[in-house]
């Protein structure tokens, strides 16, 4: 009797649900088009090593992660870049500052999924189109001397983009993922852990301590083969405390209670704040009040805060995406962002406050 299946039969099992699949490019054919040149790979590698000193207390300035809260506009992006590079410049005796570069957003239920997937922003998911523009877009803000910080979300997209990036963020609804630790056990750069969005602090310190570690996992190579990934384990995780649903966590009650919990974990005792998400109640005019507050607590000699993550684009507030009308240029499409004059006025508060602590 012949046990194979006949075609038909297959025909029923086999990707019932994937409507069409088109090739992806590879990362070194990305990375031959936008090449990150020898003195910007430098950069890069500086910029890291300059975010863990900040994150291990080698360094007693504060970062800041700062821009927009997704990047929908390559052009936007870029001029926003111009006009932080000045000031970042200008506040670097307090402030180790970092652009947002976000293109992957991960969604509560669904919406824009970010530039990488659909750089079209009609649902098309023109990938390459999207990768292109993004490592393109990642190389510029390096030239302008900024490091970039980036959310990974998708596991097969850090090859074609990680080498220029500063910064790493795993998010609130994939920071229990075993993928998302895994990766971040391989990934370059000091990488960020935020709690979840109920509010557990306690699944962002086991990230930390997993990603800590080496781990075999299953991804693609530069050339874009299949391959098996065995990893070193990342010594730079650290806690990010993003609010949750049910309120903020960047009082200094709640931040002390974080604290101990690294304590307890024996991981060392810092912390970053994202000053937006659940600790703005997503509402953009709270962010400065956060960062503000946060500032207090630097001021009064809080050593553990070692940073500050606050969402910020050319134009305050957010807007629809809506394919009837034009967008407003330099405004997020995703979460609310403060506007720039009042970006530049809270980088300074913050600067402050980095330089009352020093003192
Ligand atoms: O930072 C962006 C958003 O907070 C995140 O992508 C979730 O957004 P959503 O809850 O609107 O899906
Ligand atoms: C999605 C983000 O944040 P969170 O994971 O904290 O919701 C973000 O920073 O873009």
């Amino acid at each position: 009797m012949n046990t194979l299946p006949k075609p038909t039969e297959q025909a029923r099992v086999v990707d019932r649900r994937i409507e069409k699949t088109v090739p992806l490019i590879t990362p070194l054919a990305l990375h031959d088009e936008f090449p990150l040149n020898d003195e910007l790979a430098g950069r890069v590698a500086d910029g890291r090593q300059a975010v863990a000193d900040v994150l291990n207390g080698v360094d007693d300035r504060l970062l800041v992660v700062v821009g927009p809260c997704s990047v929908h506009d390559a052009k936007a992006a870029l001029e926003y870049a111009e006009r932080l590079r000045p000031v970042a410049e200008r506040l670097s005796d307090g402030l180790l500052i970092a652009m947002r570069v976000y293109f992957e957003k991960p969604r509560s239920t669904l919406g824009w999924k970010g530039l990488i997937n659909d750089p079209g922003l009609d649902g098309s998911g023109d990938v390459n189109r999207g990768l292109r523009i993004a490592r393109q877009l990642l190389v510029q803000v390096t030239q302008l001397g900024l490091p970039a910080g980036c959310e990974f979300l998708d596991p097969i997209t850090p090859q074609y983009i990680a080498d220029t990036v500063g910064w790493g963020a795993i998010g609130a609804r994939t920071v229990e993922s075993q993928v998302h630790r895994q990766l971040s056990s391989g990934l370059s750069m000091p990488i960020g852990m935020k709690n979840r969005p109920d509010g557990s602090i306690a699944t962002a310190v086991d990230a930390i301590k997993a990603a800590a570690v080496p781990h075999v996992f299953t991804g693609i190579d530069h050339d874009g083969a299949p391959a098996i990934l065995h990893t070193r384990g990342n010594p730079d995780c650290h806690l990010v405390l993003r609010g949750s649903d049910s309120g903020p966590n960047y009082d200094a009650e709640s931040v002390a209670g974080a604290v101990e919990l690294l304590r307890k974990a024996g991981l060392p005792e810092r912390v970053v704040i994202d000053a937006s998400h659940g600790n703005s109640r997503k509402d953009h005019r709270r962010q400065p009040v956060v960062a503000e507050e946060i500032g207090a607590q630097v001021a009064a000699g809080n050593q553990a805060i070692v940073g500050v993550m606050l969402e910020s684009f050319l134009q305050e507030g957010r807007q629809d995406l809506d394919p009837t009308r034009e967008l407003t240029y330099g405004q997020s499409i995703t979460d609310a962002c403060m506007g720039w004059e009042t970006t530049e006025q809270t980088l300074e508060k913050l600067r402050d406050a980095a330089i009352a602590r020093r003192g």
